[in-house]
């Protein structure tokens, strides 16, 4: 059995920051105006455009709305680079020791949450400015520490979960663990080792990704998108009883937030609309049952009602430093969904997780391979001796047969000639039988030694090969070697339960059946 420990959690503040686009052609065309104004790094004042300043009767309300934030860019000021920096760049360190993190970008449509997070090709979004700090902080530790990092690319679309770097696997299960960690049964995991083949690899997922023009984004994203890089970290050269840190990078990009009423989607796209609105529905929720007073551990919050909070559970109420970035359009065209956007961004400030370092010990899973080792060592012992026994047994034959010949007494002369002649014959053939029997017995001896090299050879490989970087490779290869093809319909339900425990390491099943054989070879000759 594998062990999660963790050292004491720690409370941490979502923290949500505030991204706005500058105005597009086609909002400038239908005349839109700018009615959202960034004051100081944390502050926005968006304005109502359709209140009447001459209305005596709202007089006594502002057209002003004030919302504060952990920091705002707007049109003017924000690089791609600025908004990692102050966004996510701070959870790489975490991530690398072992700590789990979530960068969510939220918004409605066509107001800049792709362009955040994936980007364009001169303009890198959040996904490889934080992939090239997160290779470049483990490059610097690598002196004394070993990584091994993995990666998978998925989307929710339409409520039901697809491998984006291998779609044709059809729908996947969610899972949840005993401890209450959410898993992808069967998502395609691909080990990396720097940020460019990552962001090849989601380019080439994000073709995959559901894409289809709206009335408000030619490019709309109808699913949600989520990159998540697993991280482990161990000392290097240490024992085998070095533990391991496992950090876990979720950076998602959600679709569209706007309700179906307010774009122009009618079809296949408001099927599409009502999937997301569920799902975005189910995230506002939890937003507002964590933001309540007390949070997490006073409100109860139903991440089940749909893949995404499941999905998001830790980064919204469990073990994550998370940072949400919430997108709105300037224009005054848009007032109703950036006014309802920034409602639900500045209710999650108030959410808090329980951060806390994960740690595998392997010490544990190691010594279960230790009693299998030092059992195969026993089982070679005993054989030994049952060697050295029969090679006994094979010793004392001649002399048994040697104590069947006798000299009967009161014989003639010639008799007893005659038995001497019989009795000489038998010794010689007895000593030729027993110089056959030494020279089988040098014999069994050689391939006795031959089959405790193998066995040595095999025990070896399973000593060497259990370290958790071969574990890990194995671990993958195995999963692609092994995954099941899927139903290309979405799943009625998921399952529940554990996950089944990982296969070992394909080296050790090899050493471990070859070892089976050489002690059933080992039998045979000791029969
Ligand atoms: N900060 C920005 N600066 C310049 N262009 C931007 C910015 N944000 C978004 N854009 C442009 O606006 C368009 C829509 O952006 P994007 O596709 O990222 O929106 P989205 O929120 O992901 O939309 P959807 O939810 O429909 O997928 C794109 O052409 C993008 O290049």
């Amino acid at each position: 059995m594998r062990e999660i420990a963790a050292a004491e959690p720690k409370d941490q503040q979502l923290m949500v920051a505030l991204r706005i686009r500058p105005l597009n052609d086609a909002e400038l065309e239908e005349g839109a105006t700018t009615i959202t104004h960034k004051v100081g790094d944390q502050m926005v004042v968006l304005m109502d455009p359709s209140e009447d300043p001459e209305d005596t009767l709202r007089t006594h309300r502002s057209r002003e709305k004030t919302f504060i934030f952990d920091t705002v860019f707007d049109q003017h000021a924000s690089q791609q680079e600025d908004v990692y920096c102050a966004t996510t760049q701070h959870l790489v360190e975490g991530v690398i020791s072992g700590y789990n993190a979530t960068v969510f970008a939220y918004g409605p449509s066509g107001t800049g949450k792709t362009y955040t997070m994936l980007g364009m090709d001169a303009e890198p979004g959040i996904y490889l400015q934080t992939l090239t700090d997160l290779f470049q902080a483990i490059e610097e530790t690598s002196n004394n520490m070993d990584y091994s990092v993995s990666m998978s690319y998925l989307e929710i679309y339409n409520e039901g979960i697809r491998d984006l770097l291998n779609p044709s696997l059809g729908f996947l299960d969610l899972r949840e663990d005993s401890r209450g960690s959410i898993q992808i049964a069967g998502i395609t995991e691909v080990s990396t080792s720097n940020a460019q083949e990552i962001m090849q690899l989601l380019t080439k997922g994000n073709r995959q990704r559901t894409q289809e023009p709206t009335a408000t984004n030619q490019t709309s994203s109808r699913s949600h998108a989520v990159l998540q890089v697993t991280v482990r970290q161990w000392s290097r050269g240490t024992e085998l009883m070095e533990a391991v840190h496992i950090g876990r990078l979720f950076m998602v990009d959600l679709a569209g937030s706007e309700r179906a009423s307010q774009t122009q989607n009618r079809g296949k796209r408001m099927k599409e609309g009502a999937h997301i609105n569920r799902s975005l529905l189910a995230l506002g929720n939890c937003i507002n049952a964590l933001s309540e007073k007390g949070g997490s551990r006073a409100q109860y919050v139903n991440f089940r009602d749909s893949k995404l909070t499941r999905l998001l559970k830790d980064a919204l109420g469990g073990n994550s430093r998370t940072v949400m970035i919430a997108h709105i359009s300037p224009a005054s065209t848009h007032f109703e969904e950036s006014r309802t956007t920034l409602i639900y961004a500045y209710r999650a400030k108030n959410i808090k997780t329980r951060v806390k370092r994960n740690l595998l010990n392997v010490s544990y899973h190691i010594a279960q391979y230790t009693d299998v080792i030092s059992d195969l060592r026993r089982e070679i012992e005993h054989l030994k001796s049952k060697i050295e026994k029969q090679e006994k047994e094979k010793r004392s034959e001649p002399n048994t047969r040697d104590a069947q010949v006798t000299i009967p007494p009161n014989d003639t002369e010639e008799e007893r000639r005659l038995q001497m002649n019989k009795i000489r014959a038998q010794l010689i053939g007895a000593f030729k039988e027993q110089m056959e029997m030494r020279h089988s017995l040098v014999e069994l001896e050689n391939t006795n030694i031959e089959l405790h090299i193998d066995t040595s050879r095999h025990l070896l490989t399973i000593a060497e090969d259990w370290s958790p970087r071969s574990w890990e490779r194995e671990k993958t290869h195995h999963m692609h070697r092994e995954r099941p093809h899927g139903d290309e319909e979405p799943p009625e339900a998921d399952t529940e339960g554990d996950e089944g425990e990982s296969a070992e390491p394909h080296e050790v099943a090899l050493a471990r059946e070859e070892i089976n054989m050489l002690l059933a070879e080992q039998r045979k000759t000791a029969v």
